[in-house]
């Protein structure tokens, strides 16, 4: 299903292409929504609007469900540039939630093996995998505390769930030597928990981090003041 991205002066829209829309500034026909990226096209009344191409982002915004805490960008980029990912890397995580780091993982990695315990996360996870068609994501039910992952040859290991400590194990595991583990603690105890279980395993704490993002306002030049703090703190633990 393809979208496209409809930019105007005061709204953007995400709409299916060949679709007759009507908006806040009037109606384009189904013509006008199979028009070229770049095309400007005008409402019934006048309102211009460029035809963009949707990237990622556009669709997790517009177009996902979202029944769970999703994961920031500034979180899950930083975990996919520390571990360093590429296109030959095989990844998992738990949970899946509303499949928001799933689908960046998908973007930077040859497959995704998420695991999710919820089965109406899971069916909510699989609508928005298949609006976006990310080939390379499995979604498998599964309390990965009690039966773990399935391989043994993940480059990461991504834990986003309740008590990550308590799959730890399980994911060192399933972890290749050089590969990544990395916990998702909103909470500082959490983080610690998490270390304390790496000293079980084969796993080496590398780093934790917090990851601050400050949104500038550029005229005039000043801070926005709703800039989110915090989100979780992200621990990295090497298998050696
Ligand atoms: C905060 S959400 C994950 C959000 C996800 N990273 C995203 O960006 O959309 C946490 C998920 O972990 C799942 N979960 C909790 N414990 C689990 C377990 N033991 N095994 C698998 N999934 C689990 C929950 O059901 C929930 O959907």
């Amino acid at each position: 299903m393809e979208h496209v991205l409809l930019v105007g002066d005061q709204n953007t829209y995400l709409r299916r292409r060949g679709d007759r829309v009507e908006l806040q500034e009037g109606v384009l026909d189904a013509d006008d929504l199979e028009a070229d990226y770049g095309a400007t096209v005008e409402t019934h009344i006048g309102e211009e609007f460029v035809v963009a191409q949707p990237d990622l982002n556009d669709i997790f915004d517009r177009l996902l469900e979202q029944r769970t805490q999703t994961i920031s960008h500034k979180d899950a980029g930083y975990i996919v540039s520390r571990t360093g990912i590429g296109a030959d890397s095989a990844v998992a995580e738990a949970g899946t939630g509303s499949g928001f780091l799933t689908l960046t993982l998908a973007r930077s990695a040859r497959e995704v093996r998420s695991y999710e315990v919820r089965d109406d996360h899971i069916a909510s996870a699989r609508r928005n995998i298949e609006k976006v068609g990310a080939g390379n994501v499995t979604v498998t039910q599964r309390d990965v505390k009690e039966e773990g992952f399935e391989a043994d040859d993940n480059h990461l290991v991504v834990l986003d769930m309740k008590h990550p400590e308590d799959a730890v194990p399980e994911a060192a595991a399933s972890t290749r030597n050089g590969g990544y583990v990395v916990c998702y603690c909103p909470v500082f105890e959490q983080v610690r928990d998490c270390a304390d279980v790496f000293e079980d395993t084969s796993l080496r704490h590398a780093e934790t981090v917090e990851v601050s993002r400050r949104e500038w306002r550029v005229f005039p030049a000043r801070p926005e003041p709703q800039t989110v703090p915090h989100t979780a703190f992200l621990t990295f633990a090497r298998k050696l």
